[in-house]
Order: structure tokens, then C-alpha cells, then sequence
């Protein structure tokens, strides 16, 4: 893959700020720098705590976007859940209704400080609402390795009475997860353990399939270098992989529609509707869901919106902090030896 200068990079890009609805991954406003390449536009967007190294993967997959172009797709829709936040029980219809119809429902669980006994009683009041709301729909949680395994299991116990598709990374690391795995099944409640962390920030992203730890696997374009990188762990994995969004704008969501479209299975629905946590987007109309579903032709090629790109311009200090970010990962991806 040619990888272009940072001048080429950079020229046209532009940062822009996004608000959201609801706090999430402890944070209410999401930026992006968007930068225009011949193949079409692209998204990036690692999280501000992530140094060169981590981001240089997330430079990876906009220069794939940008410069390169996709694999073609092998379905014409993709699925959708809806993505609800540790929020009071009293708003998840709020969360849900923003989603409209969906075949499936993430929950968040373990939020940063509610990770102990009342946090687990919240999360079963949020996820026993999710049920009452949506009583047809897979409802899944995930804790982001929030919890450790005798609270895990405890909450995955009671849980798994509301009927649970699968916990996404309900405790941290490779063993941790094989063990709790373990534990579920010794304790006749046999859920099923999604992989997100342990594939997306480990440096062997096969890890998690060697060792037994997971049933499927989380995938998300941007933190695991690209489409194509990111088919390539599947396929070695030979695991189920469930395509998410890493709060991306509609044009990183493009990306994981991309990756949706052209896995050869794709049996659950992806965390790709998260553009209604936000309050706005580059996009007009934002790529959201209709029944449940994103059509896969009209994402690939997006175009943000002229008006949406100057309204959500971030200032020009986070502008000169993300080209310098953009240079610094840059500067990672192509060191001697990378
Ligand atoms: O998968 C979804 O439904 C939405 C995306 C999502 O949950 C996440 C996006 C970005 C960062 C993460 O904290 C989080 C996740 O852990 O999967
Ligand atoms: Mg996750």
C-alpha cells in the first residue's frame, strides 16, 4: 500500500467537533480530522489519550479509505444494533427510540465507578428495561473489562436471565476472559464472550482465538489498520466477527460498512448506528439506519456536507493538534523497522 507524505495527508483535512447526546467512553464532545484523498474521504480518529504507535494504526485505515478504496461488497445491507449507554433506567427508552427499529441492542455495563455490587443491580435494571422495551431483540452487553471475574460472573449469572446474545469484554486480558469462560460453562449458563480489547489493543490480535478466550470477536476498522487488515483477522481467526464503530462520524462509520459488507459471514448485527449519539454529523443525511439496517451502496462513497463541515469546525488550536498528531503517527507507521 503506497502510504503518501503528510503534506498530501493533510492537505484539505479538517478537524471537526461533535457533541453528544449522552456521556459515553466518559466524554461528551468527539473529534475528528477528516482528510480528502483521491479514493474518497476519510476518518481519523484515534482517542486523544492514544499515543503514535496505537494512532498509527487508525493512519492506516484513513490512508486506506482515502487513497486505496475497499474490497467489494458481498451484500447489499447490513444490520444494525442500537447502542445504549450507562444511562438511568429512566432514559433508555429515550436512547432506544433515537435507534428506531433494530434486530439487536448493546447495553453498556461496569461504567468507570459503577463497577461494584450497586453498579451490577443499575446494570440488570438497564438491561431488564432494554428487555421490556424490546422484547425481540438480541440484547447484549458489554462491560469493556469493567469488572473482575467473581463480579463478572455474578452479573453474567443473573444477567443471562434476561436472555443475553453474547458480554462483550466483560473482564480484561486474554486469560482473564478463557477463565471466566470457564466458569460460565462449569456454571450451567453457557454466555457467550465477544472479544473487543483483547483483540483491538493487543500486538497479537490472534491471541484471543489460540487461547480459547471468545466466542466471536469485535472488529472495528479504524483501531485494527484498515479493511483489509481487518478481514484478514477474521479469516485467521476463524472466529465470528461482530463489526463496530469506534464513534466514529458517518464517514469512519462508511469504513465499518465496507468491512460489514465484505466479510464472507456476518450472522449478528453491527454497532454502526452510533451516529445518533451524536447531536450532528459531516453527513446530510447522517448514515443511520432504516428498519434496522444501513444500506451498503449509498455509504460507500461519502461526502460530507459543505455547511456541516464549517459549523462543526473545531478551533484552530485542535486543528494544529491533530495535523501534529497525524504527523507523529505518521512518523511511527513509517520508521525503519515498522
Ligand atoms: O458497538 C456499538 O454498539 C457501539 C460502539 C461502542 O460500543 C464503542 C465504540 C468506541 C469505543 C468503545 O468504548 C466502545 C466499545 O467498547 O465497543
Ligand atoms: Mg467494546
Amino acid at each position: 500500500m503506497r502510504i503518501p507524505g503528510p503534506e498530501e495527508l493533510l492537505d484539505g483535512a479538517v478537524v471537526v467537533s461533535q457533541p453528544m447526546h449522552t456521556r459515553f467512553r466518559g466524554t461528551t464532545v468527539r473529534e475528528a480530522m477528516l482528510l480528502r484523498g483521491p479514493a474518497g474521504w476519510a476518518e481519523f480518529s484515534p482517542f486523544p489519550e492514544y499515543g503514535p504507535a496505537e494512532s498509527s494504526r487508525w493512519l492506516a485505515a484513513a490512508i486506506e479509505a482515502g487513497w486505496h478504496g475497499w474490497p467489494a461488497p458481498v451484500r447489499d445491507t447490513v444490520p444494525v444494533n442500537a447502542t445504549v449507554p450507562a444511562v438511568a433506567v429512566a432514559d433508555v427508552g429515550r436512547v432506544l427510540d433515537s435507534f428506531g427499529e433494530v434486530p439487536a441492542v448493546k447495553v453498556k455495563v461496569a461504567e468507570a465507578g459503577h463497577a461494584g455490587p450497586a453498579g451490577v443491580a443499575e446494570d440488570v435494571a438497564r438491561v431488564a428495561e432494554v428487555r421490556r422495551l424490546r422484547p425481540r431483540a438480541a440484547v447484549r452487553v458489554d462491560a469493556n473489562q469493567g469488572w473482575d471475574h467473581d463480579t463478572a460472573l455474578g452479573a453474567l449469572l443473573r444477567l443471562a436471565e434476561h436472555g443475553l446474545e453474547y458480554a462483550e469484554q466483560p473482564v480484561a486480558g486474554i486469560d482473564g476472559l478463557a477463565r471466566l469462560r470457564e466458569s460460565l460453562i462449569a456454571a450451567g449458563a453457557p454466555v457467550r464472550i465477544a472479544a473487543d480489547e483483547s483483540v483491538r489493543k493487543e500486538t497479537d490480535p490472534l491471541a484471543v482465538a489460540r487461547a480459547g478466550a471468545a466466542d466471536l470477536v469485535v472488529v472495528k476498522v479504524q483501531p485494527l489498520g484498515g479493511v483489509r487488515r481487518a478481514l484478514s483477522i477474521v479469516e485467521a481467526a476463524g472466529l465470528d466477527a461482530v463489526v463496530s464503530s469506534a464513534l466514529d462520524t458517518s464517514v469512519g462509520i462508511a469504513a465499518g460498512v465496507a468491512l460489514a459488507a465484505s466479510l464472507p459471514r456476518l450472522p449478528h448485527a453491527c454497532g454502526l448506528g452510533t451516529v445518533a449519539l451524536f447531536t450532528e454529523d459531516v453527513l446530510e443525511p447522517p448514515l443511520r439506519p432504516r428498519g434496522g439496517h444501513l444500506a451498503v451502496g449509498a455509504a460507500l462513497r461519502p461526502v460530507p456536507d459543505a455547511g456541516a463541515l464549517v459549523r462543526m469546525r473545531a478551533d484552530e488550536d485542535r486543528q494544529r493538534w491533530w495535523r501534529e498528531r497525524l504527523r507523529a503517527a505518521w512518523a511511527e507507521m513509517t520508521a525503519v523497522g515498522a
